[in-house]
């Protein structure tokens, strides 16, 4: 029977403060695996699953029916490093006889699964929606492109597939019964790129009351149609427990960070819910976001592009439509 190594998605101690470290989309991955044939196993990677962390850990495996943990570590070294990652996913991979390694959809996994494909040979599809496994064993990720507009279903024909799932493309479920969950260590060695490096400082990234951009379940996206005022797009987003994004034209204007970016060369993003305020739905914006299951549009154009792609939309000047639709959502709360 082939193993599925799900790699688990956990943020940095620091950046998960009193909250939960597993990300929402560890869930999401272990649902996916658990409905492809074979065994799926869990890896964790680094030291730090330990105590209060390791309850946290097993008590979502319980509730996923996934009964094997596998912490994997390269001791000694810093493992947010990708070279160090790597190693431990090469080293999991050896050990468990995995067939196929699933990963949420990031700058850094598809960074680690390319490194690591160079390494073992394996062939990799990233930001697929969906996987199945055919009748012949053969690995398919499906994913959308051309902004969109069509779909596409790649085969590994490789015996190791590495495959990256966007955020929220998954609804977790639980399994029908819980399970006891086994917990295993296996420390890997470091390969000479993962040892030349030393971490030096590190600085950590501000951290929001909102959540990321990329894995938010509701984003809200303001355009040039805000004219600079974000205010209503950011009371929007707060109400709905979303985050904020931004096309290119509001950032290149300074109106709000670059990384609030969707697009093309932003960041992409598959939210459950997006709105998009005085956003006309140019293609570059659109590769970033066609990935998103609901799209809500407000625009005053009833011609603008985005009306061609969204799921509702509203003709209406976004000054007026955003302060009635949060007070609206919250009166109703
Ligand atoms: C190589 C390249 C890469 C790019 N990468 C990206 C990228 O990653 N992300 C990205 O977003 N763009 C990117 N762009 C730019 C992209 O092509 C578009 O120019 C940009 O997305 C348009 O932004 P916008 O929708 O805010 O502005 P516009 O296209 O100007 O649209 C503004 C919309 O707001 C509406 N509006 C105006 N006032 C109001 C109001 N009061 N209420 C409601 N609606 C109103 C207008 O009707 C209009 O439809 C890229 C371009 C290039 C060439």
């Amino acid at each position: 029977m082939s193993t599925i190594l799900v790699l688990l998605d956990h943020l940095p101690t620091e950046a998960a403060g009193d909250g939960p470290r597993l990300r929402s989309t560890s869930a999401e991955l272990l649902t996916l695996a658990r409905r492809l044939p074979g065994e799926v196993v869990a890896a964790w990677i680094g030291s730090d699953a330990q105590g209060g962390v390791l309850d946290e850990v097993t008590g979502v495996l319980a509730e996923q029916g996934v009964a094997s943990l596998l912490r994997v570590d390269v001791p000694g070294l810093d493992h947010g490093l990708t070279a160090v990652q790597v190693d431990a996913v090469a080293a999991a991979v050896e050990e468990t006889g995995a067939s196929l390694v699933l990963a949420r959809s990031s700058f850094e996994t598809k960074e680690l699964m390319a490194r690591l494909g160079v390494r073992t040979g394996a062939g990799i599809v990233s930001d697929v929606y969906d996987v199945t496994v055919d009748d012949a064993g053969v690995v398919v990720g499906s994913k959308a492109v051309l902004a969109g507009s069509w779909s596409t279903h790649c085969a590994v024909r490789a015996p190791l597939a590495l495959v990256t799932l966007r955020p929220h493309s998954i609804l977790p479920e639980p399994a029908p019964a819980p399970v006891e969950v086994a917990v295993h260590d296996l420390h890997a060695e470091a390969s000479r790129a993962a040892a030349a490096v030393t971490v030096l400082s590190r600085n950590a990234r501000p951290t929001s009351e909102r959540p990321e951009l990329a894995e938010a379940e509701v984003v809200v996206v303001g355009g040039r149609g805000t004219n600079g005022d974000f205010g209503p797009v950011e009371e929007l987003a707060d109400v709905l427990g979303g985050a904020v994004g931004a096309t290119r034209v509001a950032t290149d204007e300074g109106w709000i960070g670059h990384e609030a970016q969707v697009g093309q060369t932003g960041v992409t993003i598959s939210p459950r819910l997006y709105i998009g305020a005085g956003v006309s739905g140019a293609v570059h914006h659109r590769g970033g976001m066609a990935a998103s299951v609901t799209v809500v549009a407000i625009n005053e154009d009833p011609d603008a592009p985005i009306f061609e792609f969204c799921d509702y939309g509203i003709v209406g000047d976004l000054t007026e439509v955003l302060p009635a639709l949060s007070a609206e959502i919250r009166a109703r709360r």
